[in-house]
Formats: structure tokens, sequence, C-alpha cells
């Protein structure tokens, strides 16, 4: 595959081989699918974890640290080795495996991922996993339809974009394909598109707010 845009981590130095490399799945293993700029990680990345784990029935979780968004500006994203680094400290349950592979993979975008993913592990089952306030500029993604067509979605609420499920162009487009809650827990089975919003405890908590708070 040839590689496209990426952020400007692939500089950064060398990444450990364990991040680089897609994490090993078994068969039949329901995986949620956590990618994020995470710059840095905080406790709303935690409990989005913790809820998707819990609510999805997953055996792992992919938490994916991007060398960059491609709808972000890198300005001010630190380090890939830095923020990898940070995700492990926060991470505390042993079925969270922190990972970046895209760097590997030469990608950012999520859809190339996602094919990635789909191709070198058909048996197993994968749950991509957001807050709630990417949904509302989902169609703004690289071939969003795809990724919506690829893997069962699962959107964590989050203060501020409680609402995005009735008004986002993904929500509209795809609102048949949208299943309870409750049904949460076999979201892995459904044939994509099948997506849920999944309410539960919040977190106002965001990197901007915490790198405005450390001046950067
Ligand atoms: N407090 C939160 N509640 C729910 N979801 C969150 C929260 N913070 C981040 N997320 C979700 O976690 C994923 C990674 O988020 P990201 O690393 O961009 O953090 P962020 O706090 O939104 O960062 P920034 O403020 O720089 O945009 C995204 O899917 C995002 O929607
Ligand atoms: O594929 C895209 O076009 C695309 C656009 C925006 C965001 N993403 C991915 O969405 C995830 C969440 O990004 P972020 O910056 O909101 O944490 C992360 O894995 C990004 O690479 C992907």
């Amino acid at each position: 595959m040839a590689p496209d845009r990426c952020g400007p981590d692939v500089a950064d130095g060398p990444i450990a081989y364990r991040y680089r490399r897609m994490p090993h799945v078994e068969s039949g293993m329901i995986v949620g699918l956590f990618g994020g700029s995470f710059n840095p990680p905080h406790q709303g990345h935690a409990l989005v974890a913790e809820i998707a784990l819990r609510r999805l029935g997953l055996d792992q979780l992919w938490w994916i640290v991007t060398p960059g968004n491609p709808l972000k500006s890198h300005s001010n994203l630190a380090p890939l080795a830095e923020r990898l680094e940070k995700c492990e400290a926060i991470a505390s349950d042993p079925r969270i495996k922190v990972t970046a592979f895209e760097l590997t993979l030469g990608t950012s975008y999520t859809a190339r991922t996602l094919d990635s993913i789909k191709a070198r592990n058909p048996d197993a089952r994968f749950v991509w996993i957001m807050g709630a306030d990417n949904l509302a500029g989902f169609h703004r993604w690289q071939r969003w339809r795809h990724i919506a067509t690829t893997f069962p979605i699962a959107v964590i609420d989050r203060p501020g974009s409680t609402l995005s499920y009735l008004s986002s162009k993904m929500a509209r487009t795809f609102d048949y394909a949208r299943i309870d809650e409750d049904d949460a827990g076999v979201l892995w089975m459904k044939k994509a598109p099948a997506w849920t919003f999944i309410h539960g405890p919040r977190s106002t908590l965001s990197s901007t707010a915490l790198r405005e708070a450390a001046g950067k």
C-alpha cells in the first residue's frame, strides 16, 4: 500500500516495535478500535475506554494513537512517542492495547486503517469507537460512508455533543442503521452499517483545555 499523508511524528525517532505492529487478536475475539490524537490523553479517554469495554462486551480495546489527525493542525502535536507513553500510563485495563500501527501502514486515514484491519483479521469482530463530538464532523472524514459500512460504530456521549446524533449528517444518513443502546452488547454481531449512541457517565475533560492550561 502506498503511504499517504501522515503526521510529522514519522520523523520523531524510533517507536518500539510493539507499537508499530498491529496487535495480535485471536479468532472470534471482539475488538474495540479507539482512535485518537491523545494530545495529551486524559481521564475522559479512560472513561470512554471503560464504557466501551463494559457496554460493548469487548475482549480487547485497541487504543490507536494516530500519527496525526488528517483534519487537525499538527503544529502543536506532541511527539508520537510521548503520546504513547502517556496513554500507557492512563490505560489500566489489561484488555487495552496501546498501539501506533498506522505508522507502519503509512496512513492516518481511518478508512484505510479499517480496510487493513479487516483484511488481516477475517475471523475477529471489530467495532469503531468515537466520542460524540466526532459524529458531528464525521461526514468530512475521507470515505466516511465506507467507514460506516466496514465495521459497526459505537458513539460515546460527550458534554456539548449529546444532540449530535439527531443532527449530524452521518446520523441522518444512517438513521435506519442505528440500534438501541440497550443492544450495544450485540453491536459487534451486526453487519455494518450499524451504530449506536451510548449515554452514561460523562467527562468534560479535553486535550485542548489541558494544553491551554499548560500554556501550549
Ligand atoms: N471527554 C470526552 N468524552 C467523550 N469522548 C471523548 C472525550 N475526550 C475525547 N473523546 C473522544 O476520544 C477520541 C480521541 O479524542 P482526542 O484525542 O481528539 O481528544 P480531545 O480531548 O477531543 O482533543 P482536542 O481537544 O485536542 O480536540 C475521540 O473519538 C473523541 O471524540
Ligand atoms: O480518516 C479521516 O479522514 C479522519 C478524519 C478525522 C479523524 N480521523 C481519525 O479519528 C480518530 C479521532 O481523532 P481525534 O483527533 O478526534 O482524536 C483518529 O483515529 C483520527 O485519525 C480520521
